[in-house]
């Protein structure tokens, strides 16, 4: 009877979630027949947090919640990329209200991820830098598919400092040294690395076998009394939860405080336009001509939108040694960077 209750209702959400994925969401959610839903994250082109996908990330996770399914599998709908962490655009010369609404959408997205009473697990299948780490670190098991792509934390690279509750997560999973040495160096782990320190817990084939193997994991509670099962999470959660939940308006205040700061914002302009996770932002620290040209590719991005190449810019910037300054106004200067669309 029950059984039959479990599964009608697992018929309903997947006909109603095929329903709400037609609304171009950035989130695709389906759930299977095992009642485990999987979060297809998928907003273009690098699945990064803006402050509007947050809110979706949000509300998907109340959905989990409020239908009473037992777990949750986060991936990625693209074939190399999990997520590229904080949307950079929200930290580059951001507003300070809504950059605090952003900040504090984040706080609340983890809570609600790190604190769910449904079981959760990552499919990371792709680079996984920042935020685009937390995420994954938030849920309560890792599978990461091999292959050339990293995961870690590589905010000191960007000029940033990892909110506390990140480095106390991260601090609680792996261990105090490896986790120090990583936040401080920005060191990025490959996926048998990741194993070896278990920032992971698996390696997966492909995306699939990734899927299959959190499944794995999940059916592992087909054995453990539900509410033993969530109060132990509780006992151990909870503690960190209620710390941020007692410091959200001072751990605000002071990430917006460092995202302000000029050097973050070198950093921000150089990070949007260069290739990020293996940049050294060291070559554009005081003044420096190439700086003066990336800014303007950013100017000339900002005004031009699509039809401007930003990154083309940029990689034209430090090759060049910012030889060649891009003004928007001067057409001759930019065309190398204009595409036909
Ligand atoms: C607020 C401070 C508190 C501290 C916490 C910080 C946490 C963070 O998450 S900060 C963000 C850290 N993220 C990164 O450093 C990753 C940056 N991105 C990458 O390394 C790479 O893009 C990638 C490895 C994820 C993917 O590489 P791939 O070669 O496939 O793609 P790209 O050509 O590099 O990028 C395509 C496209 O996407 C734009 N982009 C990439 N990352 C971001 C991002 N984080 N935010 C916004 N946009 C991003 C990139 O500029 C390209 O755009 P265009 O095609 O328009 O040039």
């Amino acid at each position: 009877m029950l059984l039959r209750r479990v599964y009608k209702q697992h018929r309903w959400l997947a006909s109603h979630v095929k329903f709400l994925s037609t609304q171009k969401s950035s989130i695709d959610i389906k759930v299977d027949n095992d009642g485990i839903a999987i979060l297809n994250l998928q907003r273009p082109p690098v699945n990064s947090f803006s402050m509007d996908f947050l809110k979706e990330l949000s509300k998907s996770l109340d959905f989990v919640e409020n239908n009473k399914i037992t777990a949750m599998i986060l991936t990625s709908a693209f074939p190399r990329v999990f997520s590229a962490g904080l949307d950079i655009n929200e930290v580059y010369k951001p507003d300070a209200v809504r950059f605090k609404e952003f900040w504090t959408t984040l706080q609340e997205v983890w809570m609600k991820l790190f604190g769910a009473r449904f079981i959760t697990a990552a499919a990371i299948n792709g680079q996984s830098p920042a935020g685009g780490c937390l995420m994954a670190m938030s849920c309560e098991y890792r599978v990461m598919i091999k292959g050339t792509f990293t995961i870690g934390m590589n905010e000191t690279s960007l000029g940033l400092i990892a909110p506390t509750w990140f480095m106390e997560l991260v601090k609680n999973t792996i261990n105090v040294r490896d986790a120090e040495y990583a936040f401080t160096t920005s060191r990025m782990f490959t996926p048998e690395e990741a194993l070896k320190v278990r920032l992971i817990d698996e390696i997966a084939a492909d995306k699939d076998d990734a899927i299959a193997k959190c499944k794995r994991f999940i059916k592992k509670f087909d054995e453990i009394t539900p509410s033993a099962r969530i109060n132990t999470k509780m006992k151990l959660r909870g503690p960190a939860i209620k710390k941020l939940q007692n410091t959200r308006q001072e751990d605000t205040e002071e990430i917006y405080q460092l995202v302000i700061h000029p050097d973050t914002q070198k950093v921000a302009i150089f990070q949007l336009y260069s290739s990020p996770v293996s940049a050294n932002p060291a070559i554009i620290t005081g003044y420096d001509p190439m700086e003066v040209c990336i800014e303007n590719c950013a100017q000339c991005k900002k005004m031009l939108g699509a039809w401007f190449e930003g990154q083309l810019c940029a990689e034209s910037c430090i090759k060049y040694r910012g030889k060649m300054i891009p003004d928007c106004e001067n057409y001759a200067s930019i065309s190398p960077f204009l595409n036909k669309l």
